[in-house]
């Protein structure tokens, strides 16, 4: 039943990026990639515009946890998004580069089935007109494992499989640690944080492949997007430029740095937390020299949870600033339209 409606989500399929660019099918930019539609945005070129970076150790230390709190709920509100130190994930972005390098004939085994927007392809495909994006994707559901499709994640090669797993436990414990640090110094109810993010909560894998370009300034990897998750935890795989974020109206690039992941407060954190904490905009670029990989684990409410503003806090503003709708109703609105900046948050607002 659950793994049913999970699959109701869909996009329509398209080609590969990579693959196009690998059999030299084209050496311009097909039209349909072509993006006139998208403002270039004006990039914040002011080393002084630094994201701010939270040390977990001491998030999680007793004694210098206020400072350290502070500083991530400054970062929640002012920017959507933060690094902290983690350990150096050299295996994992290996074999990442690796699962991204297999042969076509293997790839297609892992390919989108109609209906199901898991495997690889695309997301956010609902018409034949709409303009694509520069990259090819891989998503998963990882979390709850009894909601891994039997036809995608006991397919994939070892030793890959079994460290996207250890991966997965990871940032799923770091991203409710960082959820409860979040609760708390929004003074909301731990209880209430915790059970909307309890064991049910779902994690989604998505690897990103922006191939090179032969004009990159045409087309965009990535459309200006919110994450419509809690949380998202993002490790940029192969340390290439190419994620830039909003702030101020300017584009901010985000380079990557080793040891850290990109911690992005989604739409559906915005809501819970009645607009405290904004998701950001940000978008995928793409260059002419090297391919770039990205993996974003987005973690989100479980089936049958509501999405809307908690009550302690409705209680204390004396107001609710978004409606409350399941999970399910959100993501079917959210799969039925291509990606549009922040525009799905707007639907939720009251
Ligand atoms: O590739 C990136 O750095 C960003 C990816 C992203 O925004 C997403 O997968 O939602
Ligand atoms: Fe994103």
């Amino acid at each position: 039943m659950e793994a049913k409606e999970a699959s109701q989500y869909s996009s329509i399929i398209v080609p590969s990026v990579q693959e196009m660019v690998k059999e030299k099918l084209t050496t311009t930019v097909p039209l349909r990639y072509v993006r006139s539609d998208l403002d270039k945005g004006d990039i914040d070129g002011d080393l002084r515009t630094e994201i701010p970076i939270i040390d977990m150790n001491l998030l999680c230390s007793l004694t210098s946890m206020d400072a350290e709190i502070h500083k991530l709920d400054l970062a929640c509100k002012d920017w959507g998004w933060g690094f902290f130190q983690a350990s150096f994930l050299d295996k994992l972005k290996t074999e990442i580069q690796d699962f991204s390098n297999l042969p076509m004939e293997e790839k297609k085994k892992l390919w989108q089935q109609p209906n199901d927007v898991e495997g690889f392809g695309h997301a956010f495909v609902v018409s034949e007109e709409q303009k694509l994006d520069w990259s090819d994707m891989f998503l998963l559901v990882m979390q709850p494992v009894q909601l891994r499709k039997p036809h995608l994640f006991p397919k994939l090669p070892l030793p890959f499989r079994d460290t996207l797993d250890t991966y997965s436990a990871e940032v799923k414990s770091i991203a409710k640690i960082l959820l409860a640090k979040m609760a708390s110094a929004l003074m909301i109810k731990p209880e209430e944080m915790e059970k909307l993010f309890d064991d049910e909560l779902r994690q989604s894998m998505r690897i990103n492949y922006y191939p090179t370009c032969p004009d990159p300034d045409q087309v965009i990897g990535l459309p200006p997007h919110s994450d419509s998750t809690g949380l998202t935890i993002l490790l940029q795989v192969n340390e290439v430029d190419g994620l830039q974020i909003k702030k101020n109206g300017k584009c901010v690039p985000v380079k990557p740095l080793p040891n850290s992941f990109i911690v992005n407060v989604g739409d559906v954190l915005e809501i819970i937390t009645n607009g405290a904490y904004r998701s950001v905009e940000h978008r995928g670029v793409v260059n002419s020299e090297k391919d770039r990989l990205s993996v974003a684990a987005f973690h989100n409410l479980g089936m049958g949870k509501e999405v809307g503003p908690v009550r302690s806090l409705v209680e204390r503003q004396k107001a609710a600033f978004f409606k409350s709708v399941t999970i399910e109703e959100y993501f079917k609105g959210l799969f039925s339209r291509k990606l549009d900046g922040k525009a799905y948050l707007d639907v939720m607002r009251i």
